[in-house]
């Protein structure tokens, strides 16, 4: 579903330029402020899986002033990409060195509907935009870590994050680091 072009634009989600506060609110309503860094959910209301803990926090009157949410409380927009990253690249570990036509088709399927089902609808946004400029490469195992974890990188260098040297994904996700800590 597209943005409603009538709502005001919220922040997207870890952009350090984004505006001091996203407003909310359609045509008679007057607009609500919210804090810098809280995105709205396509509803106009504040999307928790959009935004950071820390942004969540200056909106709410409750414990959750405290520097990390209880644990189980709903996932913010970092706790639920962590989940998804660690998700997808074990997905990858575990894909065929040589699928079958069926097991790429399956896995680019998967890919497309994951993009846009993602509960963080600025994050899947953008990486329904990534898929359709660098399609998923499914032939192998190792096309396919290497073509995530350079989708991975291109969020990393979005969120100003240090990118990860992709000739070691399977290192962090399959076989463990060389010197055996992961034994
Ligand atoms: C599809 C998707 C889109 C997202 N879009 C946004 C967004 O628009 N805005 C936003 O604020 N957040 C977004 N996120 C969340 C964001 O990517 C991070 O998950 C979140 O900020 C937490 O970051 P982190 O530093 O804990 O490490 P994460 O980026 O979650 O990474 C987890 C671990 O993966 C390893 N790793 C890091 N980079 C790579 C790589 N390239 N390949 C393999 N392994 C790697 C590292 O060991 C790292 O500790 C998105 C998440 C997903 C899954």
């Amino acid at each position: 579903m597209a943005a409603d072009s009538t709502e005001p634009k919220p922040a997207p989600a870890g952009d350090p330029a984004a505006d001091s506060a996203a407003a909310a609110g359609t045509g008679t309503e007057p607009p609500k402020k919210f804090p810098k860094g809280v995105v709205l959910g396509k509803d106009g209301k504040p999307c928790r899986t959009c935004t950071s803990f820390a942004s969540w926090a200056t909106q709410t009157k409750s414990a959750l002033k405290a520097s990390a949410p209880p644990k189980d409380c709903p996932p913010d927009v970092e706790q639920l990409g962590r989940s998804t990253w660690t998700l997808l690249h074990s997905i990858a570990a575990t894909y065929p060195p040589t699928p079958t036509p069926k097991e790429q088709a399956d896995l680019k399927s998967f890919m497309h509907l994951f993009s846009k089902l993602y509960p963080c609808w600025v994050c899947a946004e953008d990486f329904q935009a990534y898929l359709r400029k660098q399609e998923v490469r499914t032939r192998s195992r190792d096309e396919f870590g290497n073509w995530l974890c350079e989708a991975h990188n291109e969020v990393n260098r979005k969120l100003g994050k240090p990118t990860f040297d992709c000739s070691k994904w399977e290192e962090r996700w399959r076989t463990g680091w060389k010197d055996g800590r992961c034994d």
